[in-house]
């Protein structure tokens, strides 16, 4: 489904990827975890054609296609979905008219205004939100557990292929991170590919990652299963760093 090789990008001409590597099969849930400056909000970024980024070297396929000659909306509507970091507030736009734009937009025919009401309130339930909620302009005021939330009910109604999701659980409470989950859950499937960016183990307890990976200096220098992720939360760091420090540089 996504196959990145030998990837290289540069900011203000410093490179920060350099020359990874990462397959993602069809219905596969993959993490990325690694210090923080490794260069994982990077590898999301250029997933999703952020302007600022040039990708040197290296080739980024999906479902058979050359993203890197793609813009961002055009990445969208092949099924590739990216949920922010810090998500931007829009004055004005209601939760409802921006889901229902997004969703239009990446759909041949739109989706008739009865059903896209159904389809939300549906969606809605299984994120535990007030339906009142729908009518507040886009993320203005929300709390961070809102955001996340909000997000997980843009990625219900768009139904990706491809999830991204960079530090969607940083700031959530037990409760929050539970209905995160569970609307990821709900996509969970053959159809349904996602690679989950965090710092943190706990997450992973309730999204079961098919693969862990663990990104040093621009690459991913080791892989495994979610064992891994338990590892690196109980010694650190500094194992990866002696055992593959030295291959991240080379
Ligand atoms: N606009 C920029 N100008 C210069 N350097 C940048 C810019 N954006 C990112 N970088 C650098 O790229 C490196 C990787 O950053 P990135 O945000 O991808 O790491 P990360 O692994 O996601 O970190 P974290 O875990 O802290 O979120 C960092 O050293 C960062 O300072």
């Amino acid at each position: 489904m996504l196959k990145i090789d030998n990837l290289h990008v540069e900011i203000e001409g410093g490179e920060i990827l350099k020359g990874l590597g990462l397959e993602v099969g069809k219905g596969e849930i993959h993490a990325i975890m690694g210090p923080n400056g490794s260069g994982k909000s990077t590898l999301s970024n250029v997933l999703m054609g952020h302007p600022r980024y040039d990708v040197t070297d290296g080739t980024i396929e999906f479902l058979g296609e050359d993203v890197l000659e793609l813009e961002p909306d055009e990445r969208a509507r092949l099924g590739m979905f990216l949920a922010f970091q810090y998500p931007s507030e829009v004055p004005g736009v209601s939760v409802a008219n921006f889901l229902r734009t997004a969703v239009n937009s990446v759909r041949e025919k739109e989706l008739p205004p009865m059903e896209m009401y159904r389809l939300l309130q549906d969606k809605m339930k299984i994120m535990q939100m007030d339906p009142k909620f729908a009518e507040r302009y886009l993320n203005e005021g929300f709390s961070g557990g809102e955001k996340k939330r909000n997000e997980i009910l843009q990625m219900l109604m768009l139904e990706p292929k491809l999830a991204i999701m960079d530090e969607t659980d940083s700031g959530l409470d037990i409760d929050a991170l539970q209905v995160v989950s569970k609307g990821v859950n709900e996509l969970r499937g053959p159809e349904f590919s996602a690679v989950i960016i965090t710092h943190y183990q706990r997450i992973l307890r309730y999204i079961e990652p098919d693969h862990v990976h663990v990104m040093l200096d621009g690459r991913i220098v080791t892989s495994g299963g979610k064992d891994l992720a338990l590892q690196l939360e109980d010694k650190g760091y500094d194992w990866v760093r002696q055992e593959f420090g030295s291959a991240a540089q080379s």
